[in-house]
């Protein structure tokens, strides 16, 4: 089981919003993580075959998806960023609706649908209109309804947005016990959704795969790059301008700093255990307001 990218490059018009990216990837879970605007919606679209790349190729099992797109959507799941739902159908009829679109056979969609509601937490409110649902309930019948055909390779664009932390939990769960022989890659904003249940990190920057790996292997890469110092609060304003700050914890009229700094950013800071957020941070600065 192989989905590889090769040399894979997508333009709109003058924006290149993927640069050849080329991966391979096995069975596991795989987080991807990138900033607002680095590809990360463009390159699932691609890999699940909704959008054509300018050039490169993507194989699973070494055919290209495109010339084999039924193939290859039986053994899809997707669930994209702008899933939408029909407000008047109720969630059991939705899920019914997409095994049909699938050509599920109807006497098994019915058990597959039951079972996956019972596994997101919708089994009692089923029969109620989508158009009652919360966000994050429509969120967890987007996850159920991109898991009804067993994927073989499961891509699921800000699965966890909306949910709250004990929805992000079952999700956890879900996907761990889901995942086994199984492709599943995910993006979110919540760096510790991908810390738990990725085997692997993608970061994904301005449409280069900057990086993969093991989440503990690439926070190793930012080893000796993490300080914690205490500074006077109106010296704050300035730390702020200069440093990167991954977290300020105040303390009446002081402040400790988290930094993210090559060089040792005080004369008394000291080294502190970098976590997935402080990479993050390092690789996607911009976005932290530098
Ligand atoms: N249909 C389009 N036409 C023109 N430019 C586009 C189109 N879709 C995406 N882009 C541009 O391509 C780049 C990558 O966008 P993409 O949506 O893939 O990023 P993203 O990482 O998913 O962002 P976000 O986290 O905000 O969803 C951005 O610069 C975006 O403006």
């Amino acid at each position: 089981m192989q989905l590889e990218l090769k040399n894979v490059t997508k333009s709109y018009d003058d924006i290149i919003a993927l640069n050849d990216v080329s991966l391979c990837l096995a069975p596991g879970v795989y987080g991807l993580l990138g900033s607002n605007g680095s590809g990360k919606t463009t390159l699932f679209r691609i890999i699940s075959g909704v959008l054509k790349q300018t050039t490169g190729t993507v194989t699973y099992n070494e055919k290209d998806i495109r010339a084999n797109s039924d193939e290859f959507r039986s053994i899809l799941g997707f669930l994209p960023q702008d899933f939408s739902y029909y407000p008047d159908f109720t969630g059991m009829k939705f899920m019914l609706y997409i095994a049909a679109l699938k050509g599920i056979n109807r006497n098994f969609a019915k058990r597959r649908c039951l079972e996956l509601l019972k596994l997101v937490g919708l089994d009692d409110v089923k029969d109620k209109k989508i158009k009652k649902y919360s966000g994050g309930m429509k969120q967890r019948l987007g996850i159920a309804q991109a898991m009804i055909n067993d994927p073989e390779v499961l891509i699921l664009d800000e699965p966890t947005v909306g949910l709250d932390p004990k929805e992000r939990v079952r999700f956890r769960n879900l996907i761990s016990s889901f995942s086994k022989n199984k492709i599943v890659i995910l993006s979110t904003h919540i760096v510790s959704d991908i810390e738990y249940i990725a085997d692997e990190i993608l970061v994904l920057n301005k449409g280069v795969l900057e990086n993969r790996g093991p989440s503990s292997k690439l926070i190793e890469t930012i080893h000796g790059y993490v300080w914690e110092t205490e500074i006077e609060n109106d010296k704050l304003d300035d730390m702020l301008i200069v440093h990167l700050i991954s977290n300020q914890k105040h303390a009446g009229n002081r402040t400790v700093l988290r930094i993210i700094s090559k060089e040792k950013p005080t004369p008394d800071a000291k080294q502190v255990q970098p976590t997935l957020e402080d990479l993050y941070l390092y690789y996607f600065r911009m976005e932290a307001g530098r």
